[in-house]
């Protein structure tokens, strides 16, 4: 049987006289974490947009699990098994960690996994009790992925994780993720070199809405033309 989760083929998008992206291609498999990076306008924020099925790519296909998923609403991807974090955290300020997870799992029909363990997957265990609004800014983020991870998804999309965090906490995340990675896939968009490198994982590089180089980091990191593009070069 296939594991492949995720499957973007072909994709492209245009925003009126702008080909945003263009022949884009991705393979997800299951419980395999890859990231995706690139200058900023690359693209990455609107891939993602078309991996969750939130923009509709102009050529090309996104399947998940074999049916194609391209422009259904997020509910629908949702209850698919596809969850999202977005850059900036929703939480809830005024409700503790333990409750925020609670009200993420509302409407899921049956959670197997206990809230405990929830907890302990976004380390926060010993912060069940402790209102959302204080936690500092890292577990915050945390406590977000939490909340995707409530609805217990079979994939779990990452618009830039570690925004805003101190290099601690983006080491600390990584170690998370390379977590999850067991029970989860993981597609995390970054800017964050340290932060991929920690990951080591497969990495598509965009430039201009185009594949500039995918594979392992530790080939991509070396690649002189990947190394031009981020400095500037091109
Ligand atoms: N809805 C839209 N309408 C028109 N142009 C758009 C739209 N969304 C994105 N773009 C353009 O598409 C290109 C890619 O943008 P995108 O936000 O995906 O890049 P990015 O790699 O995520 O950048 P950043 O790292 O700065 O977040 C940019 O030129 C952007 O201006």
């Amino acid at each position: 049987m296939s594991d492949v989760l995720l499957h973007a083929e072909n994709v492209g998008i245009r925003f009126g006289g702008l080909q945003a992206l263009e022949a884009l291609n991705l393979t997800v498999r299951d419980k395999e974490l890859c990231c995706i990076i690139g200058p900023n306008g690359a693209g990455k924020s609107t891939f993602l947009n078309v991996l969750t099925g939130t923009l509709r790519p102009t050529s090309g296909s996104v399947r998940f699990l074999g049916r194609d998923i391209a422009g259904l609403p997020l509910h629908r991807i949702a209850r698919l098994g596809i969850a999202r974090k977005f850059q900036i955290p929703s939480i809830f300020p005024s409700l503790s960690v333990e409750d925020n997870l609670k009200v993420a799992r509302w409407g899921v029909p049956a959670p197997v996994r206990p809230l405990s363990e929830l907890l302990e997957l976004v380390a926060l265990t010993n912060r069940a009790a402790t209102l959302a609004g204080e936690l500092a800014h890292g577990q915050k983020q945390w406590l977000e992925i939490g909340m995707a991870l409530a609805i217990e998804p079979r994939l779990l999309l990452l618009d830039e994780p570690t925004a805003g965090m101190t290099p601690q906490e983006t080491l600390a995340t990584a170690e998370m993720l390379l977590r999850l990675k067991g029970e989860f896939s993981i597609v995390a968009v970054e800017h964050d070199i340290r932060f991929v490198r920690a990951l080591n994982c497969e990495t598509l590089v965009l430039h201009q809405g185009r594949r500039l180089r995918s594979g392992p980091f530790h080939d991509i990191e070396t690649d002189e033309m990947v190394r031009d593009v981020y400095l500037g070069r091109r």
